[in-house]
């Protein structure tokens, strides 16, 4: 399950929430970029790409096979997951039953926060992520947090958001940059590597998750944002003003 952080209207007086969604490869700035265009609209914000690698931390951390669709359906029976949707971002684990034996700690909720950016994980999650098995159960998870956070609205931000998860959702973006851009961000917060091996391994991650998904051309109807060329400040207006401009446009749709 995934808990969202309650905002003040209880769950189920409040409508439902409006939608965001966004996508993107690595390094394009969704993360960053959604958590401060949402902080802005006073809307939550969901990172779908955490859940997946949670997953694989979890399945790493008992000793799993991340490619075998059935240990991953056993351990998804077994696992709670958490993750705020509201301020600073907390992820937490939990394992129930037989699989928890072999690591007693994650019995108690267990927050792998930091955990989840470390660079193995970024070279393992894509074994998770392209089980339709996974997909099918965490897309399950998302949508179900995001209609019962009684929150105003989410930015909910991925690889599939405008495509499977959300694809009814009125503000639909694609975040793009060119590689070198993408990488260059991802080293400078990854000490240690430099910017070529990080471009590597980041365009080996992207070509592994466009073989299940396609993140990089934007669907009918997705507004292309291409960040190369933005600065983290420019990249967020623009995301806001995008929002900004559908809902003035429902809100004279309204009044007709
Ligand atoms: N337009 C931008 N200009 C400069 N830096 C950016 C921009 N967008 C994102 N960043 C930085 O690039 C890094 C990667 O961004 P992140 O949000 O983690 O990308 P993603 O979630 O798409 O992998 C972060 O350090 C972020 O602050
Ligand atoms: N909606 C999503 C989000 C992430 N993912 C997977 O989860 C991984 C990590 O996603 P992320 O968004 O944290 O990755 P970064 O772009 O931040 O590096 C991706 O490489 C995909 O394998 C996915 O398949 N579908």
């Amino acid at each position: 399950m995934i808990d969202a952080e309650i905002g003040g209207t209880p769950r189920s007086a409040a409508p439902e929430p409006i939608l965001v969604a966004i996508d993107g490869p690595a390094g394009s700035g969704k993360s960053s970029v959604s958590r401060a265009a949402a902080e802005r609209l006073e809307f939550g914000i969901l990172d779908t790409g955490a859940a997946y690698r949670a997953l694989a931390w979890t399945a790493r951390r008992i000793g799993l096979d991340l490619d075998d669709t059935a240990a991953m359906e056993t351990l998804l029976d077994a696992w709670t997951y958490r993750i705020t949707m509201r301020g600073a971002q907390h992820v937490t684990v939990s394992v129930t039953g037989g699989l928890s034996a072999a690591v007693p700690q994650l019995t108690a909720p267990t927050d792998i926060t930091a955990e989840i950016r470390d660079h193995a994980i970024s070279g393992q999650v894509s074994r998770v992520s392209k089980l339709p098995v996974v997909r099918e159960r965490l897309n399950r998870m998302f949508r179900n947090a995001v209609a019962n956070s009684g929150l105003p609205g989410v930015v909910i931000e991925g690889r599939d958001i405008t495509t499977v998860v959300a694809p009814d959702a009125p503000v639909r973006i694609l975040l793009t940059a060119t590689p070198e851009v993408r990488a260059a961000r991802r080293a400078g917060e990854l000490p240690g590597l430099t910017p070529e091996h990080v471009l590597a391994d980041l365009q080996a991650r992207d070509a592994k998750d466009a073989l299940v998904v396609d993140f990089m051309n934007p669907a009918p109807g997705v507004t292309l944002v291409d960040t190369s060329n933005l600065n983290f400040e420019q990249s967020v207006q623009a995301v806001v003003d995008i929002v900004r401009a559908a809902q003035g446009a429902a809100e004279e749709k309204s009044e007709l």
